[in-house]
């Protein structure tokens, strides 16, 4: 575990392509935001969970990590999205780096997390170490500087929504991925977020 990171977990998302909540889904029997959740502890010390006001994930989510309920507005009828999650996470985290997780991610490997966290840069204008897919960063299995929140919040106050968006114009280090080829596959499919029943599917 290294104290000088925290984690922040995004459970506050509506699951529309899944068609029902994807956080209390089982994957080997095993409800998908508790698995996120226990890898995170195993990482952290400071683990965080925002989700939506609407939703109760106490049974799911073990005592130690912190429940961050996002309000609803009261002319919104969706939640704002994972960027706005994210700065409600970040508001509370103390260290200097946080790795942001989603809760949709059932190949989720400690070991490949821990091994990512040597790659954290002491560079100050790094604002982010991530790794990149086939379309790009992959924003919600990656660490940032905690010092990132000014700069998220001006980018919103702009208008800005995305992560993309974002990352565009911030300095982030891409995450190496190892030079043997098994274990290069296994950081790959970490990456495999389960978006719809097809995806589901494939897991199982
Ligand atoms: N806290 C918080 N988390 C969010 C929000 N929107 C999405 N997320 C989370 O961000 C992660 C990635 O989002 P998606 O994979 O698109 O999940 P989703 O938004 O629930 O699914 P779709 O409605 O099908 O897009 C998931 O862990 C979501 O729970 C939000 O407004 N607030
Ligand atoms: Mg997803």
């Amino acid at each position: 575990m290294n104290p000088a990171i925290s984690v922040i977990i995004l459970a506050g998302g509506q699951s529309s392509r899944m068609g029902r909540d994807k956080a209390l889904i089982r994957v080997e029997g095993i409800p998908l935001l508790q698995r996120t959740c226990a890898i995170a502890l195993q990482r952290a010390p400071e683990v965080f969970v925002v989700t939506s006001a609407l939703r109760d994930y106490s049974k799911v989510v073990p005592d130690r990590c912190i429940l961050i309920k996002e309000p609803l507005l009261a002319n919104e009828s969706k939640p704002q999205g994972p960027l706005v999650g994210f700065i409600q996470g970040l508001k509370q985290v103390k260290t200097e780096w946080v790795l942001l997780l989603a809760c949709d991610l059932p190949r989720l490997n400690q070991e490949i997390l821990q091994r990512w966290m040597l790659q954290l840069p002491p560079i100050n204008d790094v604002i982010a170490l991530l790794p990149q897919g086939e379309k790009g960063w992959e924003p919600l299995c990656g660490f940032y500087r905690t010092d990132c929140l000014p700069s998220l919040n001006q980018f919103r106050q702009q208008g800005g929504r995305s992560f993309q968006g974002w990352l565009a114009q911030a300095s982030v280090q891409t995450i190496q991925f190892s030079d043997d080829p098994d274990t290069k596959r296994q950081e790959q499919a970490m990456l495999f977020n389960c978006n719809t029943p097809e995806d589901l599917r494939q897991i199982s």
